[in-house]
Order: C-alpha cells, then structure tokens, then sequence
C-alpha cells in the first residue's frame, strides 16, 4: 500500500534547470527548489486568489456486486467511499507543463512548447473534433499523447499510463477548446478570462509562428499534483477517481464546464449539474480505458457521481436508498491486480465455454437485481428516488466487443433530496425514516429485525456473487484466506473490483460489537492485511472552496521542521492558480 502523504511535495512542482528545449523527467520522491520563471514573470499572476489554486476530489468505490458481469451488459450495484483522490491544479508561469503523483513517486515536467508544435503539425485536431460533450478520439489523440508524454507503446505500467491518461485529457481539452472558442468567434488571440496572454518569460519567439499563436492564447500550461488517499492497484477506484479528478480540473480551467453551484458537503464543497457532471463521467471513462482497457465505464461513473446505485448498460442508472445503516469493511489483500488482464481472463473463458459463462454472468445479473430490491425499498416518501435529466451516453470508446449499450446515468431528480442527504453525513434516505409510522421501543426492535435480516440476506448474496467471481477464474489464494477468516465471524465476503488479489468487502451486521470488529482487525493485521470500514455512498466529484487537508499535511512534511530554502516554496514562486472561470 501507498501510504498517503508520503513524499509530499509543494502544490506546485518546481521546474528543473533544463535547457528550455528538454524534457525533464523525474521520477523522484522531492523536488528542488527553482527560481525560473521568478514570481513576477507571468500576467497570470494577477489571477491570484485567496484560496491559492483548484482543488478537485472524487471518491473511490466499491463495487458491492456484478463486476465482470457488468462488462457484458449485466447488472452491477456499485458506491462511492469516502477514501478520495484530490487534485490541485496551478497554471503555470513558466512554460512548462508539470505533473506530480507523489504516491505513485512520479514527477514529470515537459515544455508547452512541444505540445503546441504537435498540435500545430496535426491538421486533424482541428477537423476532428466532436461537436457534442463526447470525448476526444482515442484513435486520433492517443498516438499524439505517447509521443508528447513519451510513454511508449508497450509501458503497461500505472505510472506510464496515467501520464497517458493525463496527456490525453489535456491534449482533448486544449482541441475542444480551440473548436469552442473558433464556434464562438473568440479566436484572436485573447485568454478566455480576460486577461494578457501569457509571455513565457519574456521569450516570445514561439508566439510568432502563425498557427502555433491562436493555440498558446487557448493553452494554460498547467501545474498538476494528485494525492491519493487510497491504494492504487487494489480494485477500489483509484484510477477511475484519478482520471475524473484530472478530467474535471481540466475541463473547469479551461472554461469548458462552468462553475459548479450545487453544494456537496458541509465545507462548502460544490458540484456540478446533471449535464455536466455527465460529460465528467464520459471523458473520465474514455481516460480510464487506457488505464483498464475498454471495459464497461462503471468505475467512472461512480466515482463521478457518488452514492449507491444500480447500473446496467443501457438502462438508468438506478439510486438505490435503503442502505444508511449498513456497514461494509473493506479488506486489502496487498495483491496488485490488474483489471485489463482480469477482463481478459474473463473474455477467454467466454470464448471458451460461452454457455457456462453466459450463464455464470446471468446468475451474477440475478443476484445484483436482487440487491437492488432489497437496497431500492421506498423511502418514507413512498417512492424510489426520481432519476431524470442525465441523458448522457456511453461512446463507441468504451463499448466490449459485444457492443453493448451505454451506461445511461440519470439525474437524480432529487438531486436535491440525495444531495441533502448527502450533506447530512452522506447517507441517503434511511429505513429508520421508512419505518417512521411505528413508534418508540417497538420501532426500535422492528428496525433492529429488519437490519438483521437484510444483512443476513445481503450476506448470502456475497458469498454467492464470490463463488461466481471465482468460477469465472478472478479469484486469489489470499481472497480465498481472507473469506476462509470472516467466515469462522459469520461474515461472508466478496472481492470487489476486478479481483485477481485486490480488495475484499462484506456487510457487517449492524449490532456488531466494536471488540468483534476489533479481533477482526487484529487476526487481519497479523496476516498482513490492511482492514478499513469506509463510510458507503458519499458525494461524487466536487470542487473544494479550500486548499484540502491532503496537500496541507504534504507541504508541512515538504517544509520539514526548519526549511533549509531560503526562498519562499517554490509553489508560492512559481505558480499562479488555475482560473475558476466564469459562465
Ligand atoms: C472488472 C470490472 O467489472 C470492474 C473493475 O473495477 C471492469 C469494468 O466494469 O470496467
């Protein structure tokens, strides 16, 4: 596991003293001080604010159950958690482009300049463009963004690939950008927020050539840190919240979703509309399937949307609201798993034994539409939650080979009623307020049977779904010990996410004592696995008014107790915050 908060780093990762025309590649855990660029270089600096940046998370997730069948078109019940993936984003002063993932030890910088010859040497950007919310082709932008980022051809890696991920989102952003801006006549060379083009330091030569001018206005090179507060590689949605954190930022910077308005948490936090967060989602799938390979876009989905929800491809995607009072632990079994290979797995024994499969995968359908039922009872407003507005759908980019249809999410035509929810401690409407007729020690006591038998139902699902999942050949030693474990505590559970290894969860019945949860742990802790109870369903991707406490501990650990620099971070130096644009 990564721990979070290792290797911290400034906001803002200091350019090396390259020569201007190299590519300076870290893959180091700090970051030197530097003076290029200097505080004053960059008219950008005026857009300095209080809050010193945009700061974006997005939750993991947890895929309760129907991962794999959801590939193939079946149903999956799937939630956020509340270990988040933040985000800041500066632009930069200095004609470079950073990108710092300290948990994954990756420190990158590259020149401005080089993207902006690339994009000038491909006419195809500016023909190829989507002219709806759709994601940038993966065909026309992914060989441009291995070139740019210098990812080759067969990095698998995670770090490879997320730089990949990143490369791709901007490269998108800085295209639909330029289309947007040319629709709108606003192509002369004006910054979208009103103010002076960048100078890069007073080296204007690149500004001269003619086509490479209209791109620099449209471009803010960007200084971009993700903090994980999750372990990668373990099934629980890091790469889907990294890619829609990354997605988000960039998209908010650079103009192309406005503002978002609708509060998300207590602090303050806002996110954005239906029909924005629903472009979010599909830019953010787009990026991830070239961390996960195409697969079904569930991962991107949760983690832009939040909550608990039933997904099925081609239908709406389904709040579900019966869940407050049920807790999950979450176990890492410290196996990385890899979900493309996982899918492939799957894919082969499909091509093998297609009747067997087909009918694993029906079986696996079946059980998530039971725990939709037991999970969509209706609220004390007697209904399911309205879903409407969201009409957004997949792409071809994130289709199987069965071609199967979108992932159509759905407002939450009470967007308002999850989202009050959400800010009342980020759970939805609860069977306590279900059951509101009955009154006192008798509504106690009914309550109390009735959370008894839904975890006991919920229990039996789990098992089941993981004897499916193991059928299927996604199974682990390790998984197999860690159920073998819970099992003697009447706890049965089931990997989650692509399996392989990865994370394994199970409800908790809800009277459970803390010293049962303790032994729990300890009998984990003394086989080596890490055990969390996360808090199920919380809010979706979200603009944060303040610097998050992940980057703050970060600068304090990068500060050290007394700081040898005898200049002022050089975050404070070199960065100007990213533009909240205006509508
Ligand atoms: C294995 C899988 O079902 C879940 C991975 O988190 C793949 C997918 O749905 O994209």
């Amino acid at each position: 596991m990564v721990a979070p908060g290792r290797n911290g780093v400034e906001d803002s990762p200091s350019a090396s003293s390259s020569s201007s025309h190299m590519v300076t590649n870290h893959v180091s855990s700090s970051l030197a001080a530097s003076t290029a660029g200097g505080p004053t270089s960059s008219p950008l600096r005026s857009l300095s604010s209080a809050s010193g940046g945009l700061y974006v998370s997005a939750p993991g997730k947890i895929i309760l159950f129907g991962e794999h069948a959801v590939v193939y078109g079946r149903t999956a019940i799937a939630g956020s958690i509340d270990l988040r993936t933040y985000v800041s984003l500066f632009t930069s002063a200095d004609g470079r482009i950073y990108l710092s993932l300290p948990d994954l030890c990756v420190e990158k910088t590259w020149m401005l300049k080089d993207l902006l010859k690339t994009i000038a040497l491909n006419p195809d950007l500016s023909t190829d463009v989507p002219n709806d919310d759709s994601p940038p082709s993966l065909e026309l932008i992914v060989p441009i963004a291995r070139k740019l980022s210098g990812s080759s051809e067969d990095s698998s890696g995670v770090q490879h690939l997320a730089i990949l991920a990143f490369w791709y989102l901007l490269i998108g952003v800085v295209q639909r950008k330029r289309f947007r801006d040319q629709q709108n006549g606003d192509g002369d060379g004006t910054t979208t927020d009103g103010s002076d083009p960048p100078t890069n330091n007073g080296n204007t030569s690149q500004l001269e050539d003619p086509i490479t001018k209209s791109v620099f206005w449209d471009l803010l090179a960007v200084k971009v840190t993700v903090r994980f507060k999750l372990p990668p590689c373990v099934g629980l949605g890091s790469s889907g919240a990294f890619c829609v954190c990354i997605t988000t930022a960039l998209l908010q910077t650079a103009g192309l979703i406005p503002p978002p308005s609708i509060p998300a948490d207590e602090e303050g936090s806002l996110t954005w509309d239906d029909a924005h967060l629903d472009m979010i989602r599909k830019w953010s799938a787009a990026a991830e399937s070239l961390i996960h390979g195409r697969a079904s876009g569930l991962d991107a989905a949760v983690c832009t949307y939040g909550g608990v929800a039933s997904y099925k491809p081609g239908r709406p995607i389904e709040n579900l609201r019966n869940i407050p009072n049920l807790k999950v632990i979450l176990v890492n079994s410290k196996v990385e798993r890899n979900t493309t290979r996982m899918v492939q797995t799957v894919k082969e024994r499909m091509k093998r034994s297609p009747f067997i499969v087909e009918n694993i995968l029906n079986t696996i359908d079946s059980i998530s539409q039971e725990v939709a039922s037991i999970l969509q009872k209706a609220d004390e407003n007697g209904g399911v939650v309205e879903n409407g507005g969201r009409s957004a759908t997949l792409t071809p980019a994130f289709m199987t080979e069965m071609d199967h249809t979108n992932l159509q999410p759905v407002s939450v035509g009470g967007r308002s009623s999850s989202l009050s929810s959400y800010v009342a401690g980020g759970k939805r409407g609860s069977t306590a307020s279900a059951l509101s007729g009955i009154s006192g020690g008798d509504a106690r006591s009914s309550e109390r049977n009735e959370f008894n038998e839904t975890f006991a139902h919920l229990n039996d699902l789990c098992r089941m779904n993981n004897s499916m999942l193991v059928a299927l050949g996604v199974g682990h030693p390790k998984v197999d010990q860690i159920c073998t474990l819970l099992a003697r505590y009447g706890i049965h559970p089931k990997m989650t996410g692509a399996g392989g290894g990865g994370s394994v969860f199970a409800f908790l019945k809800p009277d459970t004592p803390s010293t049962i949860i303790g032994m729990i742990k300890d009998e984990l802790a003394k086989l080596e696995y890490d055990m969390w109870q996360p808090q199920l369903g919380g809010p979706g991707v979200m603009l944060h008014p303040n610097k998050p406490e992940v980057f703050i501990a970060a600068d304090r650990i990068h500060a050290g107790p007394v700081s040898s620099r005898s200049t002022t971070p050089a975050g404070s130096h070199q960065s100007t915050p990213a533009v909240r644009h205006k509508k």
